[in-house]
């Protein structure tokens, strides 16, 4: 397996690398630095490169013999893509669409692809199966939703075999301590609320506490990030032993609140955090809880972090040994 990871110097890309270096393949990272971190790729090979460098991205996969993609190179923040949707549809779609040219074009058809709960919406069942209506609340999950359109209909014509893998709420770090999430600005909850407890932050604002949930605060299915990784190794050894296209969820299966995560990192930590009821965030759904069922059944993916303070303190730890993360 000669694997080319775009993405593979961000947060969920680094953890999957590592994870894959362990199978004994080659694995090669392609990233643009905008939001990744060159140290946190340790010990692949790395090009600096755009998905949107053909030139580029083909002299890769002939140097390398490349045989399959893990595409991570996006952007992912459902807040900021309600303000900036052309970035998004030009990188998620666009430039993505430019990758499976290239890889086409030289005889890869292999690909595991990062999507996402955000092509839910607001589903009227919950835990969430794969096959319910998509109906994505946030241009975030509409890029990642006319992907996985467009990867059907290449995968029906021109011999594309991929993996969608849609994540819910990715948390966590190594255990090791070294790789860890890491954005500037910073915009997740977990991070956002170890800084504030950690003093490195100003009061942690709870968006919204009116929605229709146990306590009015929205509801997500947290998942640790070597957990997703190593769903991402089992999806490139299922397209190696002939797989079909396919599409799973990838989540724990419980919902916690925002004010539960609070309670849980403030308990972690043994801090607390300043914090105050804000607006709520312009695409935010009330819930999304993952059946991760197919994915167990099919590849037989089982997740090792299902206690919610573990991971929690996985995170914590990262915070704790890089209170700069990667700049420190
Ligand atoms: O300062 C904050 C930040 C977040 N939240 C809340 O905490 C929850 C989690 O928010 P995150 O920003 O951490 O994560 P999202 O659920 O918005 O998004 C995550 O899950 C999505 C799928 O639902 C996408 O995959 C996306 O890339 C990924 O970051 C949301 O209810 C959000 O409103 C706050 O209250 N305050």
């Amino acid at each position: 397996m000669n694997i080319l990871v775009t993405g593979g110097a961000g947060y969920i890309g680094s953890h999957t690398v590592r994870l894959l270096e362990k199978t004994g393949g080659k694995v090669v990272v392609y990233d643009n630095l905008v939001t990744g971190h060159r140290n946190a790729v340790k010990s692949s090979i790395f090009v600096e490169g755009d998905i949107f460098d053909s030139t580029l991205l083909a002299d890769t996969i002939r140097r390398y013999d490349i045989s399959s993609v893990v595409h991570f190179a996006a952007y992912s923040l459902v807040g900021v893509s309600m303000i900036k949707p052309q970035d998004y549809y030009h990188n998620n779609v666009v430039g993505t669409l430019n990758l499976l040219d290239v890889m086409l074009a030289n005889g890869v058809n292999k690909l595991v692809f990062s999507s996402t709960a955000a092509v839910y919406g607001e589903p009227e069942t919950s835990p969430i199966t794969e096959n319910v209506l998509k109906n994505p609340t946030n241009v975030y999950g509409r890029t990642k939703l006319i992907m996985e359109n467009a990867m059907a209909d290449y995968s029906r014509s021109y011999g594309l075999k991929y993996i969608a893998l849609r994540y819910f709420n990715a948390c966590g770090a190594d255990a090791a301590g070294d790789i860890g999430e890491d954005h500037q600005p910073e915009t997740h909850l977990i991070p956002l609320i170890l800084k504030a407890c950690l003093g490195k932050t100003d009061t942690l604002k709870i968006f919204g506490d009116d929605y229709p949930t146990k306590d009015g605060t929205c509801v997500r299915d947290y998942i640790h990030v070597n957990d997703l990784g190593q769903a991402h190794v089992l999806a490139l050894k299922a397209l190696y032993n002939g797989h079909e296209s396919d599409v799973y969820n990838l989540g724990n299966g419980s919902g916690f609140t925002v004010k539960e995560i609070i309670e849980a990192a403030e308990a972690v930590t043994g801090l607390t955090a300043p914090k105050e009821i804000a607006p709520r965030r312009a695409g935010d759904p009330a819930v999304l809880v993952a059946s991760s069922d197919k994915i167990r059944q099919d590849l037989g993916w089982q997740s090792e972090y299902t206690d919610i303070k573990n991971i929690i303190d996985t995170a914590c730890h990262w915070h704790k040994k890089n209170p700069d993360g990667f700049a420190g």
